[in-house]
Formats: structure tokens, C-alpha cells, sequence
């Protein structure tokens, strides 16, 4: 992975290469409490120690005896899917993978009625074991299949903690099941039994995803001028500091676009705090130059775009053609369009003094993608040291969780009271 901050640097806002001298002593520091926390495997920074301490061999064999499925279904939510998923989206399977981690009736019951329940494996993954959302889809999913008259415990793997619904589950039904890792927040934990599961459900090289994490854990250093992470991480930081509070996160490949939204929980859930933070917009090239690139280019100086790619792909050719004005275009290639908008882009962007960071991998591949996972987890790391915030915990989304809950009567829940305090000013439709 490599990260190429050169237009950060004299942009709107924007830093200079002093700042980023005097900043390389807070790195510093920061990385040194990093390391400690790795040394002693402390919650949350125990994550970046994952590509050592990620069982491969144990998620190889839970999932052997399902064989060759023809799909998965995870049953998950937030960190306990987008890992999975990223991954699933990112590369090639014959072995379909599919994610329940949204409650809508609508699309649950679309996606029930498609698939092949008696080749499926359900994959139920939550930390918690009590998250409303998973154990919810769970209930329905199992129905299905009984419906369907499939032996549910013959097709489910659980992914879980010690404690809980999902490992009692297990345990009663004597089903597979994986641990999640000790000490990893969900939306660090997508190089771990949490993330690589389907992984290797799908056949991919398990193995290679984490070689690719320990080629990021050894770029670790204590210099942001030495390892690309850290730069990533401390310039962010940096921007936000100087009023860049939306971070554009925007991949030029479609594999990636899961990524993009996998970024964003780990982004958000870990930055947004205390009144601090950086909001990750999820975007993608070259689409959303259509769209959203007005607003990065001609909007508030209150932003940076992240563009990432693969600087290796396939390609397609473009057919030649006589078409008034587009004949440039025949003999040349999807690919050749696809770089020249992202050099345009990030050209448009320095044009406008809109600050952007270039994060490029050599391909769409396991090893590749464990380092830019691994890369972007550090990274996310570094930026709390910086910012002084509690990176590993998600207070802020329990609030929720009780209204919710007490609204279904799960218990008394002042939150739940609160709902019905809300403040009205209708204005109704026809
Ligand atoms: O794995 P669990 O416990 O079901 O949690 C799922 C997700 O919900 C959260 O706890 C937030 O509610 C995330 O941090 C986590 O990734």
C-alpha cells in the first residue's frame, strides 16, 4: 500500500511540510503507545496484532465440513458483517456470499425466497450475542429453513464470544463454532475468525489476507515519513485539525466499493467522539464524479478526498466508432478512462485547492487487501492517539439500542419514554 500526500500539502485547508515535521514527533509518541498496547495486547490495540494472532488453521476447519456450498448467508451487523462482506465483494468465488444485516421485511424476505437453503451456510456472527438486529434475522432465517425442511443446526456456523445467546446456541445444538478475538472491537476484527470466515467458505487464500496485514504491521515505524499508514492516519488527523471534517472516501473499482462502506464504520465509530471526529462520505469513481464531485470541488473548504485504486486491473477495450466528438475513445480501453478520470480528478481537486490523499494497492487481491485493511486499521489507530479520543469504544449507539428495545417491550428503557417526547411541526402531503 502506498500513500502519496502531496496535495494535502499548501491546499484549502491545508498543511505544509513543516507541519508535517513538527507532527512526526507526536507520531512518534503515538506510535510507541501503539506498540505498547500491541506488546501487551490491550483491548482494541490488540486488533493490530491480528495477522500473528488470527487462528487461520481453526477457521479452515470449522468451515471444512460444509465442503464446497453453493452460498453463505451471514446474518450479521456492522463490524460483524462489513469485514466478511468487504472481502466477499472484493474478490472472485464461485461460492455466492450473501449479508442479512438490515431488518427490512422487504428485502429479507426477497432474498429468502432466491435462495438454495439446503446449500446454503448460515454464517451467524455477533460478538455480543445479544445485538437485536442479527439474533432477529437469526429467528427468521432458521424458520425458513425448517420451512423449507432443512436441518438448520446440519448448515449454521456461529462466530460469537464466550458468553451470550449465540455461544448457548452452540452449544445446545452442538454447532461449529468460531470465537471472535479477544480484546477486537468489531470493526477491527475483519482480519480475524470474525472477517475471513467466509473467506475461506469462498476458497479464498486465508493466508495470504493475513500475509498481506503482516506486510502492513511491518511497515509500521515511528515516522510518519516511513510508514504509509501513518501517514495516512496523521494527515487526516491534521486536516481535521485545520477544519476538514468530511474525509471523501473514494475508491476507483467497483471491488472496492464495500471497502468504502466498511471505512466508514471504522472511521465514524472510532473518531466520533467527544465533539471530534471526521465524517466518512462513501463514494465511488468514477460515478460520483456525476454526482457529489461538485460538492467536493465548488462546496465548503471543509473536506478531503481519499481517492484509492489498484494501479494493476483487468481492462476491456473500447470498440472504434465515428460517434461526433467520442471517436478518441475507440481504441482505447475501460481501463486507459477509468485512470485518466482519476488523474483528472485528483487534478480537478488540486485545481481547486481541495485537499487529496492517493492510497494505491498493486491489485484487487488477498495480500493486497490485507494491507489495506490492516493499513487503514492502523491508521484509524493513529489518528485517536493524535486526537486523544477513545478509539476502541462505541458509547454513543447504546442510546438507541435501549429506546429500541423498550419500544418492542424489552425492558424499561427511559430512552424509550423519551421517543414519545418527540417535538412535532407536520407538514403533511396530499
Ligand atoms: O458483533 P455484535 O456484538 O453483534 O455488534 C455488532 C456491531 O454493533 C456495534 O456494537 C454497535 O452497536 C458495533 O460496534 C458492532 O460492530
Amino acid at each position: 500500500m502506498d500513500v502519496d500526500i502531496g496535495n494535502a500539502l499548501d491546499a484549502r485547508p491545508g498543511l505544509t511540510e513543516g507541519t508535517l515535521d513538527r507532527l512526526d514527533g507526536r507520531v512518534a509518541a503515538a506510535h510507541d503507545r501503539i506498540a505498547r498496547g500491541m506488546a501487551d495486547d490491550e483491548f482494541g490495540y490488540a486488533s493490530l496484532n491480528l495477522p500473528e494472532t488470527a487462528d487461520s488453521a481453526a477457521i479452515r476447519a470449522a468451515v471444512e465440513p460444509f465442503g464446497e456450498p453453493e452460498a453463505v448467508l451471514t446474518v450479521g451487523i456492522g463490524g460483524s458483517a462489513l469485514g466478511a462482506a468487504t472481502l466477499a465483494d472484493a474478490l472472485e468465488s464461485d461460492v455466492d456470499a450473501y449479508f442479512l444485516d438490515n431488518v427490512d421485511p422487504d428485502a429479507v424476505d426477497a432474498l429468502l425466497a432466491d435462495l438454495p437453503l439446503a446449500d446454503v451456510v448460515l454464517n451467524v456472527v455477533s460478538r455480543s450475542g445479544t445485538t437485536a438486529e442479527t439474533l432477529a434475522n437469526f429467528l427468521v432465517v432458521r424458520e425458513a429453513m425448517d420451512a423449507a425442511g432443512v436441518d438448520w443446526t446440519d448448515r449454521t456456523l456461529v462466530t460469537t464470544g464466550e458468553e451470550g445467546n449465540l455461544r448457548r446456541l452452540a452449544e445446545t445444538h452442538d454447532l461449529p463454532a468460531l470465537d471472535v478475538p479477544e480484546g477486537v472491537p468489531g470493526r477491527f476484527s475483519v482480519l480475524s475468525t470474525v472477517g475471513l470466515a467466509v473467506a475461506a467458505l469462498q476458497g479464498h487464500d486465508v493466508e495470504a489476507v493475513l500475509a498481506g496485514g503482516s506486510d502492513g504491521m511491518d511497515a509500521l515505524a515511528g515516522s510518519l515519513f516511513e510508514s504509509p499508514a501513518y501517514a495516512y492516519g496523521a494527515t487526516t488527523y491534521a486536516l481535521a485539525e485545520r477544519g476538514a471534517l468530511t474525509n471523501a472516501f473514494m475508491p476507483y473499482a467497483e471491488s472496492l466499493e464495500t471497502f468504502a462502506e466498511w471505512f466508514a464504520q471504522l472511521w465514524a465509530e472510532s473518531l466520533g467522539k467527544d465533539g471530534l471526529g471526521q465524517t466518512p462520505a462513501r463514494a465511488l469513481g468514477a460515478t460520483d464524479q456525476h454526482s457529489q464531485l461538485q460538492l467536493y470541488r465548488a462546496g465548503p473548504a471543509d473536506k478531503l478526498v481519499t481517492l484509492v485504486r489498484p494501479t494493476e486491473r483487468a481492462d476491456a477495450p473500447i470498440p472504434e466508432t465515428d460517434l461526433d466528438g467520442l471517436s478518441y475513445l475507440g481504441g482505447s480501453s475501460l481501463g486507459d478512462l477509468l485512470d485518466a478520470e482519476f488523474a483528472a480528478t485528483e487534478a480537478s481537486l488540486a485545481a481547486a485547492d481541495v485537499p487529496n490523499v492517493r492510497i494505491e494497492i498493486d491489485r484487487v487481491d488477498e495480500r493486497s487487501l490485507g494491507e489495506l485493511l490492516y493499513g487503514m486499521e492502523a491508521a484509524c489507530v493513529l489518528y485517536g492517539e493524535l486526537a486523544s479520543v477513545s478509539t476502541f469504544t462505541q458509547p454513543a449507539v447504546e442510546w438507541g439500542k435501549k429506546a429500541a428495545r423498550g419500544l418492542l417491550g424489552g425492558g424499561d428503557f427511559a430512552e424509550a419514554e423519551a421517543v414519545a417526547d418527540k417535538r412535532e411541526f407536520r407538514i403533511d402531503g396530499a
